[in-house]
């Protein structure tokens, strides 16, 4: 695995040489300057940081900050800012505050052309910074996973990934797949909730020629992965009939395709996920426990996007240069992005990034900002039937975050429509424009008793 050459190296400031290993470190991640993404963390020593032009920033100066710009203060649970009278204003969660009036900073910093998005812990950063390996992203929380789920692959376990939709989870699987006893193999990825029903069988154990009417010989999804990862999205999604029979496939490594007499060898690593609770589906009998013993453990979580904020910066500018590599980032685009909650996860906001550069070429822009993000971007679509609860170690809601507790709102049901009609009806096209996953939006047609049925309703494309 070949590591990009943009990796944003960890960068800090001493953090008074008092803290042992394993204590948080309080304090500001500096994740945007000028038109760049950054890596620098900013540890409180003490109570409060001052910050401005000057030795503080270390080698990334900002010269849109003032030399005496703001005093960020932390009470142990919560942090405040306070301007100190500079030229350009402190903005707090998008609004500029008054000089020398504390306020309480509950997402994101913004003085000068440099944003600071506040942390109980700035040591992960400090210590790991931002790596972009094969395309893929990683900030430390991600790194830090991707290491467990190596150990996991290395002792060749399965391994269940829980987290939201768009979150990144296929990407942790090739992972898990890349590090495994089985790599040079194939990696075969299966989406459960779009097997049509009454298909499962034959798709993931394939069928002999005559099986039933018009069949011909095929290989299943488990004979396809055979020395390789079988990767189950949305696994429980599986009827309870097939469930029992994959597990009776991994437990013997035999297939038996439908209308064969002899099953088949097969030597296969299984890497699931979900973005609910297995443990809750055993007890609601949608799961099977046996099934669970045998897939659903060792089980690791992968945090939203909202929850990693270190990543989006770098996801953001590489999105936008996918449309044009001339093309920069605006402070305020980052600083808009890092406001809302991505229910959709990274998949929104790559689509809504892409979209908002397309924008900004159109208006002739050379950058990237907040204006050119649509208004319902990272935040329609929330919560999400889907998500689970924030945990409690989830950042407070910032003002523009609030729109997530609201009861359905008329103008996610306008754009759903306005997406399918724009896609001729077809399901499979519309999620993909709205950077979100089929299962997701059908969830949503659901909810807002939309019928894909005016175009056709296709999962074709
Ligand atoms: N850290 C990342 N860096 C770059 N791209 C990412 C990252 N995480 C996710 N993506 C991209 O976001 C999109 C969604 O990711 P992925 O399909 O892995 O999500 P998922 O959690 O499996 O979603 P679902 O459960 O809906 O299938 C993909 O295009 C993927 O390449």
């Amino acid at each position: 695995m070949g590591e990009d050459g943009s990796t944003l190296r960890p960068s800090g400031i001493a953090s008074g040489g008092n803290t042992s290993e394993g204590e948080r470190v309080p304090g500001l991640l500096r994740l945007f300057t000028g038109e760049a993404p950054l890596a620098q963390a900013l540890p409180l020593s003490g109570e409060a940081l001052e910050l401005g032009r000057g030795a503080l920033l270390g080698e990334v100066q900002d010269p849109r900050m003032s030399r005496r710009h703001a005093r960020v203060h932390f009470d142990g649970r919560h942090f405040h800012a306070t301007d100190l009278g500079s030229q350009n204003g402190t903005f707090v969660d998008g609004e500029q505050i008054p000089a020398n009036t504390p306020r309480e900073v509950r997402r994101v910093l913004r003085m000068g052309d440099s944003l600071f998005v506040p942390s109980p812990d700035v040591a992960p950063l400090q210590k790991r910074g931002v790596t972009l390996v094969d395309g893929f992203v990683r900030g430390p929380v991600l790194q830090q996973l991707l290491a467990e789920v190596t150990r996991a692959a290395k002792l060749g376990f399965s391994l269940h990934i829980h987290g939201e939709s768009g979150a990144g989870k296929e990407g942790v699987a090739r992972t898990f797949h890349q590090h495994g006893p089985q790599s040079e193999g194939p990696f075969v990825a299966v989406n459960c909730a779009t097997i049509p029903q009454g298909l499962a069988e034959r798709l993931l154990f394939g069928a002999r020629r005559g099986a039933y009417s018009g069949a011909d010989d095929a290989e299943g999804y488990l004979q396809t992965a055979h020395g390789g990862t079988l990767f189950l999205d949305e696994v429980v999604e599986l009827e309870l009939a097939v469930q029992a029979k994959l597990l009776r496939a991994l437990e013997t490594r035999e297939v038996l395709p439908l209308g064969a007499l002899k099953a088949k060898k097969v030597e296969i690593l299984v890497c699931s996920a979900s973005n609910k609770d297995l443990r809750a589906l055993v007890s609601s009998g949608k799961l099977r426990e046996d099934l669970y013993f045998r897939i659903g453990r060792p089980q690791v979580t992968l945090p939203p996007l909202r929850q990693r904020p270190e990543e989006l910066p770098l996801l953001l500018q590489r999105a936008v240069q996918q449309i044009s590599p001339q093309l920069g980032l605006h402070v305020t685009l980052v600083e808009a992005c890092l406001l809302r909650p991505w229910p959709g996860n990274v998949r929104e906001l790559l689509v809504e990034a892409r979209t908002a550069a397309q924008a900004a070429l159109m208006h002739g822009a050379t950058r990237v900002e907040a204006r050119h993000l649509s208004q319902s971007a990272g935040t329609a679509f929330g919560p999400a039937a889907v998500a689970p609860a924030p945990s409690s170690e989830e950042r407070r809601a910032p003002r523009e975050e609030t729109s997530r507790a609201k009861p359905v709102a008329p103008e996610e049901k306008a754009r759903i429509e306005e997406a399918l009609r724009q896609n001729g009806g077809n399901v499979a096209a519309t999620a993909r424009a709205l950077g979100m996953h089929r299962t997701q939006l059908r969830r949503l047609l659901e909810r807002h008793a939309i019928s894909a049925s005016a175009g056709g309703d296709s999962d074709e494309g």
